[in-house]
């Protein structure tokens, strides 16, 4: 029973936007705190023959447990609308019946400070305080402790004092937000993003296949790798080779689609995932990337530096676990490198079947131009076999996947 109490409260939100996931379980104590309060509340009263109010804390429990259900159900608006409207009635009522100085005014603060604390729009903050404003000075209207005296009645002096309260809370409470959003955002992003390409960096990407696999989702993985670019940078300098890498995110977020991600997950060499697509549309946008490069190359001080890139495709469907797809890619690619570079290896009927796109570009220095122009499948079987064992290892040695399990 404890686990099933304790799996049902570590309940993770995967669907929720990782923002939201904060305020999700934060929230979700505070609502089974106030119910725990709420039944507390029933017998309590009920002891000092509130019956009132007894009933109102029984009617409130069964409100809160609507809450947690919705919250749970990832209707948090909705859950914290129900919520902090329950609550409200509640003080309003205890303070009704108590008058004021009994504590009960207070709650009005954690309604607000819940309101405020809570993602929601600017507007409907600004409202919402507004509104409880009016409630709580209503609040003290009633309150039978109250009575009339001198120039200003006791109610207009306490409701400008509530409203000084509210007005410094709300502040402090919205400044606070506003810069924890700020930096969070700033964080968020520099943890997420390569500092060179702007593309998702090594950890982002892979927590994104880690999660598609997890849930399923079908997805072709491309692994590109730029053909000896060890010649780009002592050619051309490693400024140029910089500029080569950006130019190679900007084309890769161009190719994609929505929905699509594409990272940097080692010096030259990077990822992409594509949902929901098939091997044959896998080719072809990794012949599209191809083609893009080859079209645009890019351009250093007003000299074009051409550049080619392997591509090794590998789809979900084809293995058992997320480690066995990107293996499967990066054999692939490997074989691209093996076959002559500048080309995509997609497997198919054979394991090691090659497609490489037509491609007018000349091959870049130190590019043997073995991929280029063929639209041939390139079988394995004809070199070396000792030569191959040696240099696959040299390659699973330096794969960026051989070193770190991605799952498991
Ligand atoms: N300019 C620049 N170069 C980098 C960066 N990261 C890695 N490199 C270089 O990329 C080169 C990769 O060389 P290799 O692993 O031999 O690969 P390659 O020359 O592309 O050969 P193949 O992959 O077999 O086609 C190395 O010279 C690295 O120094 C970077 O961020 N910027």
């Amino acid at each position: 029973m404890p686990r099933v109490i304790s799996a049902w409260l570590r309940h993770e939100p995967r669907l929720l936007a990782v923002e939201h996931r904060r305020f999700y379980h934060a929230y979700l104590w505070v609502y089974l705190m106030l119910m725990g309060l709420f039944v507390v509340w029933v017998p309590f009263f009920t002891l000092f023959n509130e019956s009132r109010l007894a009933f109102a804390s029984g009617i409130m429990a069964l409100v809160s447990v609507l809450g947690v259900m919705l919250h749970r159900a990832h209707q948090l608006t909705l859950g914290l609308a129900l919520m902090m409207s329950a609550l409200t009635l509640m003080a309003w009522l205890s303070v009704f019946c108590f008058g004021l100085s009994a504590g009960y005014e207070y709650y009005f603060f954690i309604v607000m400070a819940g309101i405020h604390l809570a993602p929601l729009a600017a507007r409907v903050r600004v409202v919402t305080t507004l509104m409880l404003f009016m409630v709580a000075v209503s609040a003290l209207m009633v309150s039978p402790v109250l009575h009339e005296g001198g120039v200003l009645s006791a109610w207009v002096l306490q409701s400008t004092n509530l409203f000084a309260v509210f007005l410094m809370m709300v502040t402090f409470l919205w400044r606070m937000l506003a810069l924890t959003e700020h930096f969070e955002r700033q964080y968020l992003k520099d943890a997420s993003r390569d500092e060179l390409t702007e593309l998702l960096n090594r950890r982002q990407i892979l927590r994104h296949a880690e999660d598609w696999w997890r849930d399923g989702v079908p997805c072709a993985v491309l692994m590109l790798d730029a053909d000896n670019f060890k010649r780009v940078n002592d050619l051309h300098g490693h400024a140029v080779g910089d500029e080569v890498l950006r130019h190679l995110g900007r084309l890769l977020t161009a190719t994609l689609r929505q929905g699509d991600r594409a990272g940097r997950v080692g010096g030259e060499e990077f990822l992409v995932l594509l949902p929901r697509i098939g091997r044959t549309e896998a080719i072809s946008v990794a012949g599209r990337m191809r083609s893009l490069l080859a079209k645009s190359p890019p351009v250093f001080a007003g000299t074009p530096v051409p550049v080619t890139v392997s591509i090794g495709v590998a789809i979900s469907h084809e293995v058992d676990s997320l480690d066995e797809l990107m293996q499967l890619a990066d054999r692939r690619l490997y074989h691209a490198k093996h076959n002559g570079r500048d080309q995509v290896v997609a497997g198919g009927e054979h394991e090691m079947t090659g497609l490489a796109t037509a491609d007018a570009s000349p091959p870049p220095p130190g590019n043997d131009g073995g991929g280029l122009g063929k639209a041939e499948a390139v079988e394995e079987g004809a070199r070396d076999k000792e030569d191959d064992r040696q240099e696959k290892q040299r390659h699973k040695d330096s794969s960026p996947f051989s070193r770190t399990p991605l799952v498991g």
